[in-house]
């Protein structure tokens, strides 16, 4: 434009694909054609998102001064002239002609530049438009560098603010405010974390240390990083607070804390000075978790207003973009929970904390606020695992995030953190993804399965470089002593665990809890139950047996990979196996095989020794899931050929393989062994129970069994939303009138609820995860119990049951072991233990 100072000049730019996308040309109206630039394209200022595409300059006689006209490829759809114009004076050319620069340097706290010369464009009408920077972008820069010192220096460099209607006054407003932004940011931060590298690493937008070629030079670097981390968590536990170290209750809560959540308080408030700030609180059940980190929550804020008073500084500036994609900063705390638990965190809230003192957001439902500004407002909001999995970009073309990314939290819990135990699925992915300066992950069972459960919460609390997979597996989940004393390390800096059996320095138990007895309730099956499970039996036996011989020769290879899940290997070979007629039944047709197969014969066999009539049933999925199974079409319905309709004498008989049996037997109204042990009536008045199973169709059966003799009961299921949990939970604890018997499913109820009304506790089925079964317990059996408790468990003699008992020895070992910091690893379900449960 300035070479040729045509009365009127045209840019146009290439944006189809091909070898001219990205080029401009200049075309000017006296002579055509007459230059050629590298102007990198520009985005239009009325639509964000597209890029422009013809730029034309004019000379205003009215005006005296130049005007910038745009086009983009959207107006140009839309059949517009020009998208719009801004005037234009020239005093540098730079990349988006029509807006103005805005230089920063971001300087590290010993005034090393971390980042100079930071160009954001700000644009005569709009604050920031984040797409059009090229440098790193605002949201890049601050989850990259959340947790600096930093200190800033910004000049508008290349504004000739006279040009503009209010002579610049309003953009001197909002650079004003952009910089107040940072440096309150800064200041949130600062006492957090001092060291970028580590912080810097554990972003998961930082780079890898693993992929591609893996050469010398990157593999020292992987080894100065673990060792740095290493050396760096070896350093801080010489800070960490004693055992007994208490601090004081904080002033705005009711009920005083237990002298173990003093301790645990002392820890949570000394790991919030650490990095990665935050940890895992993994108190066993019904310590008071919740409460204890809400008096976190509580003790921090009270600090910071303190701090605020002192500083004279009022509320924390915040800034948002006229396309509201900014970060919000908040000195509020992110609750994520199951969506059983919503209400749970609201009342304990409302219960033990001064009216006021502490405002509380439930983000639920379908009217929940959707501006990020309204939520950082808040002390506390809690939402749920499934809705923050929601809050990603929702399409790659607009890449705009839910409210709750959009903010900077002070802090984030998750509660039943478990809930991430896969790190591959999309709640644990977005979960991740939210920022926070202090990361907390709360559960009373971190590890239900292998070290990958772990793993998960070492990157959520983005424990670099641990939290790296490959890293990960490399130095730590190795199997090598080296790599155990360094999960260990991990354990003991950044995970606090107290069991209610524990006892203090002084010898007293942690907690007063009244008695806890354990009964196990050994039964044998009626001889009806014990020749239908026979039957079943058989045939599981049989596919398996029959799976084995056709791998008699590879038996060895087998023994050397029995560290890989059999069950893979099963299903990959057990289909040729489905040949051999003593597999198939008549009404059965040849069956696809695969892992769940044979599971669900398993889950079929355990259903026999709760009650027949299961049989009948479809495998719902949710309860399979519990099982880690899940059934394509076509394997539910060769797990229902189990469940045999009857046949030649529908009146009185069923036929299950050939076999015959009484009708009557596969009814709800019969009485199975179990059921009939079930004796609710000899608990006495004044005591009540909890029924657990982990399939819903059971729970309705003792259901029935409930009403025949009279038996007020209530049911907590996957279906009953979580008010309603609330109340029923209520009614249950608080009314002696109310319900006696609470009917409970193992994974829909069994977290978070709290059933101290009940002391008796029937586990009727067993599940191969003990961590479930624990879980269950810890509902009548947490701080709050009055009366002496009763697990009851059953086990049917000679059934799987039996052999299920030693699998859970085996998973508890394996939690003991990581937890307690001895460290030894590792076991899954293996080949061998297929023979064993089958006596193969
Ligand atoms: N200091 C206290 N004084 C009185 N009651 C308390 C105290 N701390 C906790 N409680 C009560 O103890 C019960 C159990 O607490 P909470 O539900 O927080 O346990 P939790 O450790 O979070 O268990 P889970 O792992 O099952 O969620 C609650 O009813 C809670 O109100």
């Amino acid at each position: 434009f300035m070479l040729y100072k045509c009365s009127i000049c045209m840019l146009k730019t290439g944006v189809k694909d091909g070898p001219n996308k990205d080029k401009s040309f200049y075309v000017c109206v006296d002579k055509l054609g007459c230059g050629f630039s590298h102007v990198t394209p520009s985005h239009c200022l009325h639509h964000e998102e597209s890029v422009v595409e013809l730029q034309a300059l004019s000379y205003s006689q009215q005006k005296q001064g130049y005007r910038l006209f745009y086009r983009c490829v959207l107006g140009k759809k839309a059949g517009q002239r020009w998208c719009g114009n801004v005037p234009w004076s020239m005093v540098r050319f730079c990349q988006s002609v029509f807006c103005y620069l805005l230089k920063i340097n971001i300087y590290s706290n010993s005034d090393e530049v971390l980042f100079s010369d930071l160009v954001f464009y700000l644009f005569p009408n709009i604050v920031f438009s984040l797409p059009c920077c090229t440098a790193p972008s605002l949201l890049q820069l601050f989850s990259l560098y959340l947790p600096f010192p930093l200190s800033f220096q910004a000049t508008l460099s290349v504004v000739n603010v006279a040009v503009l209607p209010d002579k610049g006054e309003r953009l001197k407003t909002q650079v004003k405010e952009l910089e107040e932004a940072l440096k309150s940011l800064s200041f949130s931060c600062w006492h957090t974390c001092l060291d970028p590298y580590f912080m810097f690493l554990a972003n998961p937008q930082s780079q890898a240390f693993y992929g591609g070629r893996m050469t010398e030079d990157r593999m020292l670097a992987v080894k100065n990083a673990t060792c740095e981390a290493i050396d760096h968590l070896h350093k801080s536990l010489e800070s960490c607070p004693n055992t007994d170290t208490e601090v004081p209750d904080p002033k705005a809560i009711k009920v005083p804390l237990l002298p173990h959540q003093r301790r645990a308080l002392a820890w949570l408030l000394w790991r919030e000075t650490q990095k990665p700030c935050g940890g895992i609180l993994a108190d066993d059940m019904g310590l008071g978790k919740t409460l204890t980190m809400v008096a976190l929550i509580l003790g921090q804020k009270s600090k910071a207003e303190e701090e605020d008073g002192k500083k004279k500084e009022t509320k924390l500036k915040t800034w948002i973009s006229k396309t509201d994609s900014s970060l919000v900063l908040s000195k509020g705390t992110l609750i994520i929970c199951p969506a059983s638990l919503v209400h749970h965190w609201k009342r304990e809230i409302d219960r033990h904390i001064k009216k006021g003192k502490l405002t509380v957001y439930l983000y639920h439902g379908p009217n929940r606020e959707k501006s990020a500004k309204v939520l950082a407002d808040y002390d506390v909001v809690v939402t749920t695992y499934s809705l923050v999995s929601k809050e990603g970009p929702v399409l790659k073309e607009s890449p705009r995030l839910g409210p709750l990314l959009r903010v900077a939290w002070a802090r984030l819990v998750l509660d039943e953190a478990h809930n991430i135990k896969n790190p591959k699925v999309q709640t644990s992915m977005a979960v991740c993804q939210l920022r926070a300066s202090a990361r907390w992950a709360v559960t009373g069972t971190p590890i239900q399965n292998n070290l990958l459960d772990m793993y998960s919460l070492l990157k959520f609390l983005r424990c670099s470089p641990f939290d790296e997979y490959k890293l990960w597996k490399a130095q730590v989940d190795n199997g090598s002593r080296r790599g155990r004393e360094r999960l260990n390390l991990l354990t003991n800096s950044l995970l606090l665990r107290r069991t209610k059996d524990q006892l203090d320095s002084a010898g007293k138990p942690l907690v007063s809890l009244p008695k806890r007895t354990c009964e196990v309730h050994r039964l044998k099956l009626s001889e009806d139950e014990q020749a239908v499970y026979d039957v079943v039996f058989t045939q599981s036996r049989s596919t398996l047996q029959n799976y084995l011989k056709r791998h008699e020769g590879n038996d060895i290879k087998q023994k050397s990979c029995s560290s890989l899940n059999p069950f893979e290997k099963v299903a990959q070979e057990f289909g040729m196996s489905q040949g051999d007629g003593a597999v198939s039944s008549p009404q059965q047709p040849q069956q696809a095989s695969s892992t769940v197969h044979i599971l669900s014969l398993l889950l079929r066999l355990r259903q026999c020794c709760c009650h027949i009539s299961l049989l009948k049933k479809t495998l719902d999925s949710s309860e399979l899931m519990g099982d880690g199974i899940v059934l394509s079409l076509e394997e539910q319905l060769n797990a229902l050929s189990l469940s045999s309709s009857p046949s030649s004498d529908p009146k009185d008989t069923v036929t299950l393989n050939g076999t015959r049996f009484s009708f009557q037997l596969f009814e709800e109204t019969c009485k199975s062994t179990k059921v009939s042990t079930l004796d609710l009536k000899q608990t006495g008045d004044d005591q009540k129970s909890v029924i657990v199973s982990q399939w819903t169709s059971m729970l309705h059966i003792v259901g029935v069994h409930l009403k025949l003799i009279g038996l007020k009961y209530a049911v907590i299921d996957g279906t009953v939303n979580p008010k309603r949990r609330m109340d029923l939970v209520e009614e249950f604890n608080t009314n002696p009138k109310g319900p006696q018997v609470m009917l409970v499913s193992l994974c829909a109820g069994g977290v978070g609820l709290n059933l101290i009304g009940g002391n008796h506790l029937f586990l009727l089925d067993m599940h191969w995860n003990p961590a479930l079964e624990d879980q269950a317990c810890d509902r009548i059996y947490r701080v709050g119990q009055l009366k002496d408790v009763t697990i009851h468990r059953f086990v049917c003699e000679g059934t799987v049951e039996e052999k299920i008992t030693a699998l859970q020895t085996k998973k508890k070992d394996l939690a003991q072991n990581v937890l307690s910091g001895a460290g030894n690893v590792l076991s899954k379900l293996t080949l061998a233990d297929l023979r064993v449960i089958f006596g193969v």
